[in-house]
């Protein structure tokens, strides 16, 4: 049943996304990116596992260059299997290519990075709530890869693709900090 509420959620939510204005999205993102680099524990954090933002999604490349410049180790997921992930390092944008669906991935003979090095994790989301209840494309490679780790969680999200509610199973791994164009929310979901 959650299943199928999914789905439908996830299926109003991309309609809706495609037509979101290109003049909010890029405000939107580059609010977004300011909040982060606000984030006391983002100043610290010395590894980061970030995405690569597809051109619907909140675009992270001008992040992790700045990233990069700054001197942080950043690592990007690489689908390997069903619902499994890497995390690779790269060190500069050439290290990434075309792969899975079309995403940048890092290439081959990149460098992997555990779950433990990691400190911060910048996370996709589909759409999520102010609590921090995320949900993904249904694919099941950042819930299984997440159930494994203990660093801090932020997932980003535009406010105008976020949800009052979004239907949790047992699986659907909780976020820390919800970070919008609005503003950085806390969840205080997890003691980790
Ligand atoms: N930028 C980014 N990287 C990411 C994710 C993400 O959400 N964003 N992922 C988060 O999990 C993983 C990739 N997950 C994906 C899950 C589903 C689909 C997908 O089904 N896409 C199209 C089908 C494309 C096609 O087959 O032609 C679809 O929605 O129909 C794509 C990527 C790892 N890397
Ligand atoms: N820890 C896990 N172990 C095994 N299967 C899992 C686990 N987490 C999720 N799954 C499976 O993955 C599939 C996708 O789950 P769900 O619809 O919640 O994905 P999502 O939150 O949209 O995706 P993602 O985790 O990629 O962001 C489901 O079939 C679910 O049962």
């Amino acid at each position: 049943m959650t299943c199928k509420e999914k789905k439908a959620l996830r299926q109003a939510v991309q309609q809706g996304v495609r037509q979101l204005p290109e003049d909010y999205c890029k405000a939107a993102d580059a609010a977004i990116f300011e909040h982060i680099r606000a984030l006391p524990e983002y100043a610290a954090a010395k590894t980061v596992f970030v995405f690569v933002g597809m051109d619907w999604e909140i675009r992270t490349q001008p992040l992790i260059e700045d990233m990069l410049r700054a001197g942080k180790i950043v690592g990007v997921p690489l689908c390997t299997g069903k619902r499994t992930m890497e995390v690779r390092r790269i060190t500069g944008m050439d290290d990434l290519e075309k792969g899975f669906y079309g995403l940048l991935e890092p290439k081959a003979h990149t460098a992997l990075l555990r779950p433990d090095e990691i400190d911060l994790g910048l996370i996709p989301c589909c759409t999520c709530t102010a609590g921090g209840d995320r949900l993904g494309y249904g694919a099941g490679f950042y819930d299984v890869y997440l159930a494994q780790s203990h660093f801090l969680r932020v997932v980003l999200c535009r406010s105008r693709t976020m949800s009052e509610t979004v239907p949790v199973e047992e699986h659907d791994q909780p976020m820390d900090v919800v970070i919008s164009e609005t503003g950085i929310r806390r969840t205080g979901r997890n003691s980790r």
